[in-house]
């Protein structure tokens, strides 16, 4: 599927049945409380994953709330929501009419931290994957690529306070992820809010 990235101007346009992009969808101050309640408050984990037979530690720390495992095969116990992460979750589910059931928080401490280049698998079978994506502090580029043609490549920034909502084929055709950054970086927590049916 080819999709027309950018209008008469070469601005980037993202089409909006895969990406939906709202900047300032919570204010500047509740921004601001949120991402220092978080950084306090939660328990946050660097997990390991299996790369080449080898153990290594994830370049960011993370934590998920929810009502069922993130995946089946993830053997953390998902912490109990929080009234400030349903109050979030109740506002992103009036805006976009979509219905939720965990959240991944992703902490990155500082431009080493990152996330490779991944695409999100259907959590429901026969559903195409829907995420809604909640940006704190730092503002990082998020980069997506072509699966098929990894020069189409894109970035947008992702402001503090900012939605970003996937969705459609956009996990099916598409990959992203967030660079390390030879700039100084402050700390960034990301928020991707999903609909998981594991054990
Ligand atoms: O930090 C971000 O904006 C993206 C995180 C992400 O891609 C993920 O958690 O799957
Ligand atoms: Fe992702």
């Amino acid at each position: 599927m080819q999709h027309k990235l950018f209008n008469d101007y070469e601005q980037l346009m993202l089409p909006q049945e895969l990406m939906d992009y709202t900047p300032g969808f919570i204010s500047r101050t509740e921004s601001d409380i949120l991402l220092n309640h978080l950084l306090e408050t939660v328990p946050w984990q660097q997990s390991k994953v299996m790369m080449y037979e080898k153990e290594v530690l994830t370049p960011r720390l993370s934590a998920w709330f929810g009502d069922r495992r993130i995946r089946s095969e993830d053997k953390r116990t998902p912490l109990p929501w929080t009234p400030e992460l349903l109050s979030l979750k109740a506002k992103i589910e009036a805006h976009t009419g979509m219905v939720f059931n965990g959240v991944l928080l992703n902490y990155y401490r500082d431009g080493n931290d990152s996330v490779a280049w991944h695409a999100d698998k259907d959590t429901i079978p026969g559903l195409k994957t829907e995420i809604a994506s909640v940006s704190l502090g730092q503002e990082r580029n998020f980069d997506f690529r072509n699966k098929d043609n990894h020069r189409q490549c894109y970035s947008i920034k992702l402001e503090h306070g900012s939605l970003l909502l996937m969705k459609g084929d956009l996990q099916k055709y598409w990959e992203h992820r967030i660079a390390k950054s030879a700039t100084p970086m402050k700390g960034r927590i990301n928020l991707t809010f999903r609909k998981v049916i594991n054990q």
